[in-house]
């Protein structure tokens, strides 16, 4: 049976871009999503979420009449699931919205549909879902009863595409396809072959679901040991940025940047999933978490001890000086402000200084609520004029722009490299 309907369930940062690339090939897709204003704002042909080039690919889509928003579930032949996988209480993953789409699905799920997870989940989920959507409808078999004879077909398939480039990556990539059985990868790799340049690699559902956690905690690991070089390289009075430069001169070295820690809500999330199931043995996962978790903790220490040199050299009261911070969202050129620890240090200087704490963000239009009424959201150039103490935090591009004569006068701390 080919895919004629498509459903996905869960419009944002995954879902929307997915929905509309199947709806680009033609395709009759409906978004799912519980969010009324994201419903509406998508029939209207607009986008809620910041993503370059999506805009237009949903507006043509809406137009088109290949791409409509629903607050309900509706038959399909295919269902995608991208609801949020956050993590609760002491780091375990929150599967209750994965819970609640496939129990939204179930009643409408026909004979032959294929179900497939998306979002990034801990091992076993896929099977889990199998299970919630078979409680459902025990009118209808499923791969862990009826293996390659079910009527409903299950699989795992994680997404890997780096926000700000989520339109390219997600036709261009290679997509790891986690079928509970052969049947289910093979008609879940006929899906995603209707846009996907890349190619669909099939394994099982629980190595698709390690694989997803894998790829994240290697690059959280790998952050973590540039960032505890920081550390070390503070206390030795080497410069961080040259060192790495230097040791990724070896053929086989290739080590990540330090910053003022790891945000967004992947990267900062994905790892303990692996730790919550495997503690005795996820001792490096673990620690690397901890490590960047502690990181503006770190920044934050300097940023008291810079201020409090400024203080002695300039006979000033601490009331007087003006700190200012210099980004707010969690990695260079988006305007994306989750879970960002550029968010974490600037509320904490505000919270701590005396004086007045000054905000450059040009991604941004307003400050956000927690800084609101705290700090002042200013240009580059009104906070080069009137800063005493300049803190770094994002490396956006306007920054790296910053003429290193330009901040030669001020008191400095640098999280990414760039002025000094
Ligand atoms: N954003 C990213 O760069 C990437 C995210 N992922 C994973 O994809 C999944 C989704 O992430 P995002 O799209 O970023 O999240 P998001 O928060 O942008 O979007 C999730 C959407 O699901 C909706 N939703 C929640 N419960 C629902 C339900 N029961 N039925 C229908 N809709 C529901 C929400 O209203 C929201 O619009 C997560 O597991 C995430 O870890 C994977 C790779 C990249
Ligand atoms: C393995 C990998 O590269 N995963 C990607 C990641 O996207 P995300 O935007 O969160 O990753 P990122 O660019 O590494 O940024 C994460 C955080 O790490 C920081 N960061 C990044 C690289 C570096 O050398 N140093 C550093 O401190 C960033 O500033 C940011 O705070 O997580 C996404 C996800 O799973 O949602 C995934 O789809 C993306 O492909």
């Amino acid at each position: 049976m080919s895919f004629t309907t498509i459903s996905v369930v869960g419009l944002g940062y995954i879902g929307l871009p997915t929905a509309a690339a199947f709806a680009s090939r033609q395709k009759q897709v409906v978004g799912v999503d519980i969010n009324q204003h994201a419903v509406d704002t998508i029939n209207r042909g607009e986008i809620h979420i910041v993503e370059p080039d999506l805009d237009k690919v949903v507006k043509t889509a809406v137009e088109g009449g290949f791409l409509k928003a629903s607050t309900t579930p509706v038959e399909a032949d295919a269902y995608l699931i991208a609801v949020p996988t956050p993590f609760k209480g002491d780091h375990e993953p929150d599967m209750a919205y994965v819970e609640a789409a496939a129990k939204a699905i179930a009643p409408v799920l026909k004979r032959g549909a294929l179900v497939i997870l998306e979002s990034t989940s801990p091992v076993g989920a896929t099977e889990q879902v199998a299970a919630w959507l078979a409680e459902s409808r025990p009118d209808l078999t499923f791969p862990q009863q009826a293996g390659e004879q079910a009527d409903i077909n299950v699989a795992y398939c994680p997404e890997r595409v780096l926000p700000g480039q989520v339109m390219v990556e997600l036709i261009k990539n290679d997509r790891v396809i986690g079928g509970m059985t052969p049947v289910c990868s093979a008609r879940a790799s006929e899906l995603y072959n209707i846009f996907l340049e890349g190619e669909c690699v099939v394994t099982n559902s629980r190595t698709a679901e390690m694989c997803k956690l894998t790829e994240n905690s290697f690059r959280d690991v790998n952050i973590a040991f540039a960032n505890e070089l920081s550390l070390i390289c503070a206390d030795q009075g080497i410069n961080v940025w040259e060192l790495i430069r230097l040791a990724n001169r070896h053929p086989r070295v290739n080590i990540l940047q330090p910053g003022p820690g790891v945000g967004g809500h992947c990267i900062a999330v994905d790892p303990w999933f692996i730790v919550a199931q495997n503690p005795d043995q996820a001792r490096l996962i673990r620690t690397a978490r901890e490590v960047n978790d502690g990181k503006p903790h770190w920044v934050m220490n300097q940023v008291k001890a810079t201020v409090a040199d400024c203080l002695a050299q300039s006979g000033k009261r601490a009331s007087e000086l003006k700190i200012a911070c210099f980004g707010l969202a969690f990695k260079p050129n988006i305007d994306d402000l989750r879970e960002s620890p550029a968010m974490e240090i600037a509320q904490r200087v505000a919270q701590w200084h005396a004086g007045e704490t000054l905000v450059v963000e040009p991604n941004i239009h307003s400050l956000p609520k927690a800084l609101a009424g705290h700090c002042q959201l200013v240009t580059i150039d009104e906070a080069l004029a009137t800063a005493d103490v300049l803190v770094l935090l994002v490396d956006h591009s306007p920054f790296r722009a910053i003429d290193g004569e330009a901040v030669r006068q001020q008191y400095i701390v640098d999280t990414k490299g760039v002025w000094r």
